[in-house]
């Protein structure tokens, strides 16, 4: 799914409503009603408080039109109007006169922090102050207006975007922006909701399809994309009935130390969980027993030292090459990375320990060969590219990297971003519980034995990703956050496949 930009958006809003024969206001009705609609869903005739902030801009119009379905509906609704100037939109000011025909009582208006009202934490706030005609950061009272929400207690529900927060540019770090519950957003996601600096204001996320018209988005260039399970069903490459592991790839898992074998282990579960025909390691010797022993599926290569590899295999044909997990930065596992790119021309996947010594020694990276990914976390990540100062910033460098060593980089977080040149993949799969020892060491695995399945790089890169969230939301359903182990990912890469055509 295209994630779009403000301008994108309100371009879109333009073109639909000259296209579809509308008004504004027309518009205005049928978003704002599906946002009643989602609340009346759940709160069910519920008599919760619902105090509505509305700006007095679109957004704030959308606030109205809410109202003013809740009302029809007898909730218990209390409209603040925010006055943060005297420029009120035409939609918002026809709104208002409607709003006014149907309650008895006026609105409340806010001009100022002595107006600032009671808020218990019982109340269902709905944020429409500012959507996406945010141009420049919530001062003054209004700030406090914001925090006084934030601290509030009460659930809160954002009407587009929270209030404050910009769609898709940096902002300060203190910046006042409304901490929603729950955010439902009008017709295509928004970048700010993926970033590690600012989802937490969004909670929970909706997409609201609001009709904007479908062939004028289609022709809206975006570089930026959310990960659907559409869209991984459409990558994923079904098995022929005649077949033979052979057509599954034989894939070498390079890496691995004394005390560190657990994590070789956990990639090559994930590599042979995700259908690889033949999986082989390359490990120290102190690892032998352990792999056959714990994982009598794979095959095992040993270097002559016991507790760390200090050289390559290059005379293995492997359909896929992973590299690193658990490896150390000795200058003798330095050698063997050195030595494995020289003789390999194919994409390799480099992870963990691989990724510290490319950043370590930057001639090999030139020696990477094309479309390689990389799968850093953030501290690997400013290991290879430096410090960034915002979200944005760091985006820009990782397309920067990409594009100079033609690799792809799978930059690891809560919502992953697989980014190859300009163009950034977001994750929406997954959950806190993957964050535990291994779950990378899986995630290498999973991508590994794609590549080894003749998957184009970048989409090796992208299903994997999604898969790999999609069977940690399996486990977690099963053992909770808590108790979620990298292993438990790896078991149901499977379930998570089926799960793509809706199997249980
Ligand atoms: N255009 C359309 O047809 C539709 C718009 N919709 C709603 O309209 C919103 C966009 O509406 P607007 O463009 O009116 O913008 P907003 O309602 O987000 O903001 C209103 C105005 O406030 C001013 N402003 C911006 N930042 C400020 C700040 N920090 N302090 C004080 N004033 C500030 C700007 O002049 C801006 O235009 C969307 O987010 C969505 O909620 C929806 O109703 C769907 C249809
Ligand atoms: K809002």
């Amino acid at each position: 799914m295209k994630i779009l930009s403000a301008k994108q958006l309100a371009e879109a809003d333009k073109i639909s409503i000259k296209k579809q024969g509308i008004t504004s206001e027309e518009l205005m009705e049928r978003a704002a009603s599906l946002v009643f609609e989602e609340i009346h869903h759940r709160l069910e005739n519920r008599p919760i408080p619902i105090k509505i902030f509305c700006g007095i801009g679109n957004n704030g119009g959308d606030g109205l039109v809410i109202a003013r379905k809740l009302m029809e509906h007898d909730y218990k609704v209390k409209v603040y109007i925010v006055n943060y100037s005297n420029k009120r939109s035409e939609d918002f000011l026809s709104n208002y006169d409607k709003l006014k025909a149907l309650s008895k009582g006026w609105p409340v208006q806010l001009k100022g922090e002595n107006d600032l009202p009671e808020l218990n934490k019982g109340d269902f706030v709905v944020d429409s102050i500012f959507g996406i005609g945010l141009n420049r950061p919530i001062e003054g009272w209004m700030a406090k207006l914001v925090n006084h929400i934030n601290q509030s207690g009460a659930f809160i529900l954002s009407v587009d975007m929270p209030s404050g927060l910009f769609p898709d540019q940096a902002q300060e770090k203190n910046a006042a922006i409304v901490k929603a519950d729950y955010t439902l957003s009008f017709q295509a996601p928004k970048i700010a909701f993926f970033l590690p600096e600012t989802m937490d204001y969004v909670g929970n996320l909706q997409i609201l399809d609001i009709g904007l018209d479908r062939e004028f988005i289609g022709t809206l260039e975006s570089n930026h994309f959310l990960i659907t399970s559409e869209y991984a069903r459409a990558i994923y490459k079904t098995r022929n009935k005649n077949t033979h592991k052979g057509d599954y790839g034989n894939v070498l898992i390079a890496g691995g130390s004394y005390g560190k074998i657990g994590s070789v282990m956990l990639t090559a579960t994930a590599a042979l969980r995700t259908g690889t025909g033949l999986c082989s390691l390359f490990i120290p010797e102190c690892g032998y027993e352990i792999i056959q022993t714990g994982l009598p599926e794979a095959m095992v290569l040993t270097d002559s030292d016991s507790k760390m590899i200090t050289e390559f295999p290059v005379e293995f044909e492997a359909d896929a090459i992973c590299f690193g997990m658990g490896v150390g930065t000795d200058e003798k596992s330095i050698s063997a990375l050195r030595n494995m790119l020289e003789h390999t021309r194919n994409p390799v996947v480099i992870d963990a320990d691989g990724l510290n010594i490319l950043s370590m020694k930057n001639e090999l990276m030139e020696l990477l060969p094309e479309n390689s990914i990389l799968t850093p976390h953030p501290g690997e990540l400013k290991r290879l590219i430096g410090e960034w100062k915002d979200d944005f910033e760091m985006l820009d460098k990782v397309k920067a990297f990409s594009k100079k060593y033609k690799v792809i980089l799978v930059v690891k977080g809560a919502h992953t971003c697989t980014v190859q040149n300009d163009s950034v993949m977001i994750n929406n799969s997954g959950n806190p519980g993957m964050a535990t020892a291994g779950s990378g060491d899986v995630l290498s695995g999973v991508i590994t034995s794609l590549l080894g399945q003749s998957y184009e790089p970048i989409s090796a890169a992208v299903l994997a990703v999604y898969l790999h969230g999609a069977a940690g939301d399996i486990a977690a359903k099963e053992f909770g956050f808590e108790s979620l182990l990298a292993r438990d990912i790896a078991n149901n890469i499977g379930r998570a496949i089926r799960q793509l055509f809706n199997e249980p």
